[in-house]
This record gives structure tokens, sequence and C-alpha cells, in this order.
């Protein structure tokens, strides 16, 4: 089975070296990982390519290093030119994530194979009816938020007037509800908001700060997943 096909974004880290308060990128992923985050993303608005190819070489080596290769996805933000590079030099990665002005999906694909994963973020403006409507047909999960504001994308969630919008719990179990990919929810999400997000139904959820700006990252992740993993085990027992 591709890993495309085993895709788990129930805890999804994404990282670069502008949020990891002057910690190497790799030792944050290596946390996250020892605490059995599901994916990762290299994210970096500051890094040139060169330095986004070489985060995700070590990101690679890390996640081979754990046993993880075939279970946990590793992807970049934005840069399919990035990704094709890092191919070219043996780099295993596994998939791109982009947003609504980035590169389009279609030509993800097209370049990056039918094994690989895209992600894609939802819009924010008019979100349910673009969440029934858009072709999904090359999009393996849908990144959706903020729940709250957060410093590492200001511009997150600004509607067409320019007003930050947040989505409730109510809106995201809507959305988990009506789409028809999964959906993982991020920005500004903490420990507190795990238990709540389990519930909408969502597939997972997705951090930077909680995480790579952590005075434990270790214990911080660990703590979200164990969390997670709670939230839903309590709801399967209930159902029951
Ligand atoms: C999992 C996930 N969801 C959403 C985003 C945001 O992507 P995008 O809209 O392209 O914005 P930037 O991250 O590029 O600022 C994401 N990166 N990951
Ligand atoms: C919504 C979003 N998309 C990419 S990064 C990001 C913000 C993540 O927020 P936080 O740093 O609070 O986890
Ligand atoms: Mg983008």
């Amino acid at each position: 089975m591709s890993i495309r096909e085993k895709l788990d974004i129930s805890a999804y880290l994404v990282v670069g070296p502008e949020n990891t308060a002057g910690r190497p990128v790799v030792t944050i992923i290596n946390d996250a990982l020892e605490a059995g985050f599901t994916c990762v993303q290299i994210r970096s608005k500051v890094a040139s390519a060169r330095e986004l190819i070489e985060l995700t070489r070590q990101a690679s080596e890390v996640i081979a290093q754990a046993g993880k290769s075939d279970d946990v996805a590793l992807l970049v933000d934005d840069r399919l030119d990035v990704i094709l590079a890092a191919r070219k030099q043996g780099i295993k990665v596994d998939g791109i994530h982009v947003g609504q002005s980035d590169i389009p999906v279609e030509v993800c694909r097209e370049y990056l194979g039918e094994d690989s994963i895209v992600g894609l973020s939802a819009r924010t403006y008019e979100l349910f009816e673009y969440i029934q409507t858009a072709d999904v047909t090359q999009v393996d999960y849908f990144g959706a938020g903020p729940l709250h504001e957060t410093q590492t994308k200001p511009d997150c969630g600004l509607d067409r007037d320019g007003k930050m919008v947040t989505r409730s719990f109510a809106d995201i179990s809507k959305l988990a509800e009506l789409s028809p990919i999964p959906v993982v929810v991020g920005g500004g999400v903490k420990l507190v908001d795990i238990p709540p997000l389990a519930q909408t139904g969502v597939h997972g959820f997705f951090v930077v700060t909680a995480v790579s700006e952590a005075d434990n990252p270790k214990l911080a992740a660990t703590d979200l997943v164990k969390a997670w993993k709670l939230s839903k085990h309590k709801e399967t027992t209930e159902k029951w």
C-alpha cells in the first residue's frame, strides 16, 4: 500500500526554522515522531530553496531512522520546485501542501505522480459552499482553520473584506460532515482544544506553535497525541 493510501493526518506537525525558538528543525521533528505524530510538513517563508532541500533531507532521514518512512508522510509547503529537486537527489518526500493562491493541485499531481499526497487549504470565504463544490479529484485532504488567531500565519482566515474569521467547533463539525475528503484543522490549536476538536469528526489537527515553540516539545507533542487518541477512544466506547 502506498503512503498516499495509508495517509494519517490525525497528528500533523508543520515546522520551519523560524518557528523553533532557535532549536534545530530536525530535533523538533524527532520529538514529534517519538510522541506519535503521524504527518510532517516542512514550511518556511524565509528559508532558501537550498536550505529547504537540506531541511527536507534531514526530516526524511530522521523519519527513516525512526523506522517510520512507510507510515509518517513528509510533505513540503508550497514548494513544488524543492520537492522535485529533493527527489532528484534521492530524498524521500511524499507530497505537497498548497493554498488557494499557490501552484494548482493538477500541476502538483502531474509532476509528483499518483502515489504522492496533495493537500489543499480550503478557501476562507463561502467555506461551506466551497467545500461541497470544489474539484477534489486530485486532492487528498483539506487543511482548514484557523481555530484561533495565530502569529504563525497572520493572513490566515482573512475574509474578502479583510476581516479575520476564526472557526467554531460547530463550524468544524459542519465542515467534517460536508467535506468529501478528510479535513485537518489548525491555526492556534492548543492542548485544551483537542478533545472538542476530536469530537467534530475531522480527521486530525495540525500545529506549529504548540509543539515547536514549547519549552519541552516532546512533552507537548506527547500530550497532544494522547489527548487526541483518548478523545477518539472515548467516542468509540460511548457509541457502544
Ligand atoms: C495542513 C495545512 N493546512 C493549511 C496550510 C496553509 O497553507 P497555505 O494556505 O498555502 O498557506 P501557507 O502555509 O503557505 O502560508 C498548511 N500549510 N498546512
Ligand atoms: C493555519 C496555518 N497554516 C499554516 S501554518 C498555520 C498556523 C498554525 O498555527 P499555530 O502556529 O498556532 O499552530
Ligand atoms: Mg501556501
